[in-house]
């Protein structure tokens, strides 16, 4: 177990952590001369998932808005080896989109890997939620993960050649999302294209498969999407091991008593894209220690998404 995991309490011990930082399962060399492509690849798991790639050889485009995160993350990444091109790009705009594309070909060729790991969330109650809001979570979340595929998938069809795409997902794709109506049909929308497009591309030779991380907490978090964890610390509920652990321990909410790390998301990432994943299409692969499988003996009781949200009674 390492540092990040340690705990000093009585109680079982929950999973273990993971190896360190630089570590791999997959052979030295395993990405060399391959070229990939993450959205979103300038901050947190997007970043994660990159760093992994790079260390086993590949060349990187990472595509954002942002170009200072995205110049940042390039000096970051290109650190540990491989070439590393930042595109900017929105990817709800077709044409930005073919340009990122045209960008990493005249870098490095068409792109071996596409992760598609950018998308857009904040929590608010489905009746306060503006047609606007709305449009911006499924616009960036579904729609741009969809340009972005297309793309991939007309050029590697256009030259015959295999390639393979993972989507960051969430689960509650499966389960819904209180609070996240957006980006929870957003992502069911994504999980469905990898069903569909994983058959309908399969003879082409492209692999389509998604990747959902659980709680992996990292410094690139959105103010809304950190003040939701801090929400969920201030309610308490440590039902079991009150004695053991603070009361803002986000490891205790979690069936793993600890949350994931977001290298183990690149670790999948890196694997679903490997030789050694040939046959594995049209999968999700959910890192969160079992957190969304989780049920209790006793529900707990009901607060509604307003409450939670601290929000008055809706009036109309
Ligand atoms: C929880 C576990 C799972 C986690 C999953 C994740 O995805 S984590 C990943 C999380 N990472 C990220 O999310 C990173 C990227 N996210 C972002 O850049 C922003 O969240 C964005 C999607 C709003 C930007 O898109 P943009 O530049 O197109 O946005 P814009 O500024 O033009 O606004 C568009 C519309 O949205 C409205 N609106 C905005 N905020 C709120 C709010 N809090 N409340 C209500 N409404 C809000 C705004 O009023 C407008 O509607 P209107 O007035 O026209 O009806
Ligand atoms: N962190 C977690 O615990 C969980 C995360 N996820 C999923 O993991 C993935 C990564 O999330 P995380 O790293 O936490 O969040 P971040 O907010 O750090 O990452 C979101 C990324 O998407 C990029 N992005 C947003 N909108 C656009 C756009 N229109 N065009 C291009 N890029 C865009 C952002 O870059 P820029 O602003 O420069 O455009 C940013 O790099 C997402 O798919 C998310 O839904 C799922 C479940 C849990």
């Amino acid at each position: 177990m390492t540092d990040e995991n340690a705990r000093d309490c009585v109680g079982p011990p929950g999973l273990p952590g993971p190896p360190p930082v630089g570590a791999s399962a997959l052979p030295s060399g395993t990405y060399d001369g391959t070229v990939v492509l993450v959205t979103g690849g300038g901050t947190g798991l997007g970043r994660a998932i990159a760093a992994e790639f790079a260390r086993l050889g590949a060349d990187l485009v990472i595509a954002s808005r942002n170009a200072d995160r995205l110049k940042a993350a390039r000096d970051e990444l290109a650190a540990l080896g491989g070439r590393v091109t930042a595109a900017v790009c929105d990817i709800r705009d077709p044409r930005r989109v073919r340009e990122v594309f045209d960008t990493a070909g005249e870098a490095y060729g068409l792109p071996d890997v596409l992760v598609n790991n950018a998308a857009a969330n904040f929590p608010v109650p489905a009746e306060d939620m503006s047609p606007g809001a709305w449009s911006a979570v499924v616009d960036i979340t579904l729609t741009g993960t969809f340009l972005m595929t297309r793309e991939f998938g007309r050029r590697h069809l256009a030259a015959g050649t295999p390639g393979s795409i993972i989507d960051v997902g969430a689960s509650y794709a499966w389960t819904g999302g209180p609070g996240f109506a957006h980006s929870a049909a957003a992502k069911a929308g994504v999980k469905s294209l990898v069903e569909t497009l994983a058959v309908e591309w399969g003879p082409y030779g492209i692999q389509v498969n998604g990747l959902v991380p659980g709680l992996m907490p990292h410094g690139d978090m959105t103010a809304e999407i950190r003040g939701n964890l801090e929400r969920a610390e201030d309610t308490g509920g440590h039902r079991v091991h009150d004695q053991h652990r603070p009361p803002d321990d986000k490891a205790s909410r979690q069936p793993a008593l600890r949350v994931g790390l977001p290298r183990e998301l690149g670790w999948a990432a890196t694997f679903l894209a490997s030789p050694y994943a040939r046959f594995i299409t049209g999968h999700t692969l959910v890192v969160d220690g079992a957190n969304w499988q989780r049920r209790d003996l006793v529900s707990p009781p009901v607060v509604t998404v307003r409450e939670q949200l601290g929000r008055a009674a809706f009036e109309g």
